[in-house]
């Protein structure tokens, strides 16, 4: 089974994170399938949006895939890793089309990462979602402090990096880290208000939201990120937490 699935329903391309019995975490195949996807996503004219989810109803994605990545131990090896996802999620973050991250389920570590890469973020009911990373020893390393800090209020983002807590729908809902709450129904209609548009009126708005940024100081920052990620891999404390994950 592949382990990301691609799906136009609508006009809208479904980007499903396919790994269930992993809590849809990211190995080196997601990788390169989630590039893949957002190629044709980009390419496809008969696409108007992008929705990135999970699949089942446990998780939208556990973040790293820890069986895969404990392996990594040097900090010019983890930098390899990274910047392979940060790549992606920055084409994710400057994506030409809009772009939804459904919180089907638990987004933790890089899986809030992903999430936040993307324009839009809407949950099912009862959600938990958290920036873990800091109780691993690491801090985000896929680009994800640097596009919180740009979705959410400064001090409401650093609390939410530096606590790397777990925390429910209503305080993301309170943060403005979700738009908003709504069952698989509510979301296709909220989505259908702006896929009956042409594509053009939907790519020309999108450059405007993007305007905002500068892509090479987004780039930089993220570059930044992966080097203070990168740096704390190598230490004892990281190495110590996830073994202890992977020898639960
Ligand atoms: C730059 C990004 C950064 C990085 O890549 O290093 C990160 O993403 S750091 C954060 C990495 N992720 C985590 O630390 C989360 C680990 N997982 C969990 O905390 C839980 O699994 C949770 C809360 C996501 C779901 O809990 P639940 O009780 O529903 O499920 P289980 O824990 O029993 O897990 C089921 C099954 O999935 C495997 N699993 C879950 N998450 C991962 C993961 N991230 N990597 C590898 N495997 C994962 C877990 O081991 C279980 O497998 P099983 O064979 O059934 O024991």
């Amino acid at each position: 089974m592949k382990k990301v699935l691609l799906e136009v329903k609508n006009e809208v391309a479904w980007l499903t994170i396919n790994r269930p019995e992993k809590r849809n975490a990211i190995d080196y195949d997601v990788m390169e399938l989630f590039n893949e996807m957002l190629t044709i996503a980009e390419e496809r004219t008969d696409v108007k949006a992008l929705v990135v989810t999970g699949n089942g109803t446990e998780a939208f994605c556990s973040g790293g895939d820890l069986s895969v990545f404990h392996e990594i131990y040097t900090k010019v090896d983890a930098e390899k890793m990274l910047n392979k996802m940060a790549n992606v999620l920055l084409r994710l973050f400057f994506f030409p089309k809009p772009t939804i991250a459904y919180l089907n389920g638990t987004a933790v570590g890089g899986g809030c990462e992903i999430a936040t890469a993307c324009d839009f973020r809407i949950a099912a009911k009862n959600v938990k979602l958290g920036f873990i990373q800091g109780k691993l020893g690491i801090t985000t390393g896929w680009g994800g402090s640097t596009y919180l800090l740009e979705r959410i209020n400064r001090n409401e983002a650093i609390q939410l990096l530096m606590a790397a807590e777990v925390f429910d729908t209503e305080k993301a809902l309170r943060v403005g880290f979700v738009d908003y709450i709504y069952d698989n129904a509510e979301l296709y209609n909220w989505l259908s208000r702006f896929t009956k548009q042409d594509l053009g009126v939907l790519l020309a708005y999108k450059r405007r939201y993007s305007d905002k940024y500068d892509k090479e100081l987004i780039h930089n920052r993220v570059l930044a990120e992966i080097d203070n990620c990168s740096s704390l891999w190598e230490t004892p404390e990281h190495h110590d937490a996830v073994a202890r994950f992977i020898n639960k």
